[in-house]
């Protein structure tokens, strides 16, 4: 069964003396409020307290309506059973009791300090005040009931004399106990309504309120009960009656109407009513709004750091993933939720408090949420960057890894794109924002974590940096185009060089430098048409041809030298010398005669050649025009590029260098004349005419013995015939090798004979020095090798060659 405020039924509660016989304030109230079902129910709930003389059935009457377990007076006793002030929850009813000791009391003597004590304190937190009271007191002025309820309006002027439309009031419900019948409750009311008047009147009312009237501040409202002992059944219906009118909202007089609640919420009760107890007993002034404010705060405060302590819990567990470099996903939406409900959870507890001090706490909150979860954002921030510039290098590199004709400014544009959306998303979440590109409806507008977390900063920087990256990617890849326009150059420009400096014509150097002229302006147009599309400015152009120009040219440099060393140009001299001394004009080599004018020739082809050597020495073109120069170097030019001197790159030949190879030509030349000389001189020495008339006259006897001797004559013609075939057949080379071979072998042999025969005993050969010294002798007689400094490691330095006399 549901409570009338909606507040689940309790079951039977304990009571708790919140204010003890030594006027001191439990610390327990708020773990029995708790207990009582009570902490949570905000505003729903209410608040009655009872005064009265004493052992006048407070307590059983608060028993019977509210189903307490205030301890009752043993009847044989007659002694005060409560003392201070009791509270207890109502039983299935979202109500605190408080039991007020009884006035009079008869051990409190003359004490009438904790009456109005507690009048004061019941005053300021309970919406309805239970006036206790015999039907044989009514109308007695001086009881001391009447002197309670002077006490009572006294500190209610105290507490609220000036009040608005808003002020609280206090029902004053008066329960006649011992109701006879004799008079009718109307009187009584008469009676006591003339009785309070009176007292009203006579009290004395601070300045300004001198007109008000009880009815400002007071509904009072009466109730007459049976007598207890003698009608027990008529006691118990009244009481089941006077309880509807606290349970029954739906009825006209239902005590607890919303304009008598103190607006303390339940969970600040207990510190509310240890605060105004406090300002009671050291008799200052109670400043209620004050009391309010001063519970607000710490209310605010104990409800803020209840909801921070779960808040902090949660952001913790992703600090450590944030912190470690890792992109949380879903961050902004996650640290929302956090943040939604820390705030959800201080709005409702801390909402019922004082509006003032709510609103300045939950700024104060809301400052130190975005403060613990700010590291969080800016951290994913950070992580983002980071990732989105590691994925725009990849993307950078992988595009011009593919090779190919590649687009660079493209690769770098669809990079940068995908890394800005990558963070720029990333980022927005995080923020809390709706993600790009997502039109937020009207009225839905998502509102960002904390308005002033921007990540527009940390963008620009990313994308600085990604400019960075670019340039760099661009520079190093523009360097490596230069490089392979330098490579091909270089293979395009070997062979034409190679064929122009092979013909040492006077113009050759025009030809090589119109080749390199040529291959040049083919590299460049390929370097632009594909600058372009690096985005490359003015300036780096301007550097990469310089550098493209002046690589080329050492590269024709370097070329020119490989077909230019010694004996390369000592060759192509050598074969231009030959081509004009050995061979005449048709090509035909030439077969000195005596009559030849050969040194003439000889000098002629010399000089030519040399000639040769100044024509090599220098690159010096005909045509002005095909000069090689560089412009001057960029102000930007890297230092591995530094200037080249083209000027002195020009000569081929030092002078020191020509003079070595004229001296080398010359000898080269001087053999190929002497050569020449020989080949004359063999050529005309032939045996004299007077020597064949000799021979024939001293040999005429012997020829004509051969001719007219049949066996000589056809031996001789045999002889011809054999010398004719040999010649025809062409062997006589052959068989003069196989005889002279045959000769020499025959003659070897013979020679080994002989010195077997005459050769002295060879001497034994020294001891070998232990692995120091090796000695080798060679197996043919009489030639013996011996090392002189042969080494531990066997090496020789040098080595005697010794011939034995045999
Ligand atoms: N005549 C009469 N006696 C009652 C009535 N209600 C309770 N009593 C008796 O009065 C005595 C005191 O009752 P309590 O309920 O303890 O009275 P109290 O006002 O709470 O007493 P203190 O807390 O000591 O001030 C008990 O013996 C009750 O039985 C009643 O309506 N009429």
């Amino acid at each position: 069964m549901a409570t009338p405020n909606g507040v689940p039924p309790t079951s039977e509660s304990n009571r708790i003396q919140i204010i003890d016989e030594n006027k001191t304030f439990t610390h327990d109230l708020n773990g029995a409020i708790k207990e009582w079902g009570l902490l949570d129910s905000g505003f729903n709930y209410d608040l009655v307290a009872i005064f009265g003389s004493q052992s006048t059935g407070k307590s059983t009457l608060l028993n019977r309506l509210f189903g307490t377990t205030f301890d009752v007076m043993n009847e044989t006793e007659r002694r005060q059973t409560t003392k201070g002030i009791w509270m207890c929850g109502a039983k299935n009813m979202p109500l605190m009791v408080m039991d007020v000791e009884g006035t009079d009391g008869r051990e409190r003597g003359e004490d009438q300090d904790f009456e109005r004590k507690s009048a004061l304190f019941s005053l300021a937190s309970t919406e309805v005040l239970l006036v206790n009271m015999w039907e044989h007191q009514v109308g007695l002025y001086h009881g001391a009931n009447m002197a309670l309820l002077k006490t009572v309006f006294e500190v209610n002027l105290q507490l609220f004399g000036k009040r608005d439309a808003t002020s609280p009031r206090t029902l004053l419900l008066f329960v006649i106990r011992d109701h006879v019948g004799a008079t009718p409750l109307s009187n009584l009311r008469a009676t006591l309504i003339a009785d309070l008047s009176k007292i009203w009147d006579s009290i004395a009312k601070p300045e300004g309120l001198d007109h008000a009237k009880l009815d400002d501040y007071f509904d009072m409202s009466f109730v007459a009960l049976a007598h207890k002992i003698l009608r027990p059944d008529q006691f118990e219906e009244d009481v089941l009656k006077l309880r509807e009118r606290f349970f029954d909202r739906s009825r006209e007089d239902y005590v607890f109407k919303p304009v008598y609640h103190k607006r303390i919420p339940a969970d600040g009760v207990a510190h509310y009513m240890e605060g105004i107890w406090e300002q009671v007993q050291s008799n200052k002034d109670l400043d209620l709004p004050t009391q309010q404010e001063l519970l607000a705060q710490f209310r605010c405060d104990e409800i803020a750091a209840g909801a921070l302590e779960e808040f902090n819990i949660q952001a913790r567990s992703f600090r450590k993933p944030v912190e470690g470099g890792r992109i949380v996903e879903e961050l902004g939406r996650t640290m929302s939720t956090w943040k939604q409900s820390a705030l959800t959870r201080f709005d409702t507890a801390a909402s019922r408090y004082h509006k003032g001090v709510y609103t300045r706490k939950r700024a104060d909150l809301l400052a130190q949420l975005n403060t613990t979860l700010s590291p969080l954002f800016l951290g994913q921030l950070k992580n983002l960057h980071r990732s989105a510039l590691t994925t725009f290098k990849k993307d950078l590199v992988d595009g011009v890894r593919t090779g190919g004709d590649y687009d660079f400014g493209t690769i770098v544009q669809d990079a940068g794109k995908k890394a800005e959306e990558f963070f720029e998303s990333g980022a927005r979440e995080a923020a809390g924002l709706a993600p790009l590109g997502i039109k937020e409806e009207e009225g839905e507008e998502k509102q960002p974590i904390d308005a002033e977390w921007s990540y527009t900063d940390e963008f620009e920087q990313l994308k600085h940096e990604m400019q960075l990256v670019a340039d760099q990617c661009r520079k190093d890849e523009t360097k490596k185009m230069v490089n392979s326009i330098e490579k091909t150059f270089i293979r395009q420009i070997a062979e034409p060089v190679e064929v122009a400096l092979s013909k040492a014509k006077s113009d050759m150097w025009d030809t090589v430098l119109k080749a390199f002229r040529e291959n040049l302006e083919q590299c460049e147009a390929t370097y632009l048409s594909k600058a372009k599309s690096f985005n490359c400015n003015d300036e780096e152009n301007g550097v990469s041809l310089y550098i493209i120009k002046k690589r080329a040219w050492v590269a024709l440099r370097k070329r020119i030298d490989e077909l230019t060393a010694d004996p390369v140009i000592l060759t192509k001299l050598r074969d231009y010398f030959e081509e004009r001394f050995r061979y005449d004009e048709k090509g035909v080599p030439r077969v000195w005669k005596p009559e030849d004018d050969m040194d003439g020739s000889f000098q002629r082809a010399r000089d030519k050649t040399l000639e040769l050597v100044h024509l090599y020495a220098k690159i010096a073109p005909k045509d002005s025009s095909l000069e090689f120069s560089l412009p001057p170097p960029p102000t930007s030019l890297p230092e591995d590029d530094t200037e080249y001197d083209v000027a002195g790159s020009m000569v081929v030949l030092s002078e020191t260098k020509q003079m070595d190879v004229n001296a080398r030509f010359r000898r080269d030349a001087d053999a190929y004349y002497l050569e020449a000389k020989r080949s004359i001189v063999s050529s005309v020495s032939q045996v004299p005419g007077w020597a064949w008339g000799l021979m024939l006259i001293l040999g005429w006897n012997e020829i004509m013995t051969l001719i007219f001797n049949p066996l000589y004559a056809v031996a001789l013609c045999f002889a011809c015939g054999v010398a004719y075939t040999v010649i025809q057949l062409g062997l006589a080379g052959p068989i003069m090798q196989v005889s002279k071979t045959v000769a020499g072998e025959v003659q070897r042999q013979a020679t080994a004979k002989l010195r077997e025969q005459f050769a002295e005993p060879v001497p034994a050969p020294p001891v070998a020095r232990q692995n120091s010294t090796a000695s080798v002798y060679s197996s043919e007689p009489g030639l013996t090798r011996r090392s002189t400094t042969a080494t531990v490691n066997g090496y020789s330095d040098a080595d005697e060659m010794e011939m034995k006399p045999w």
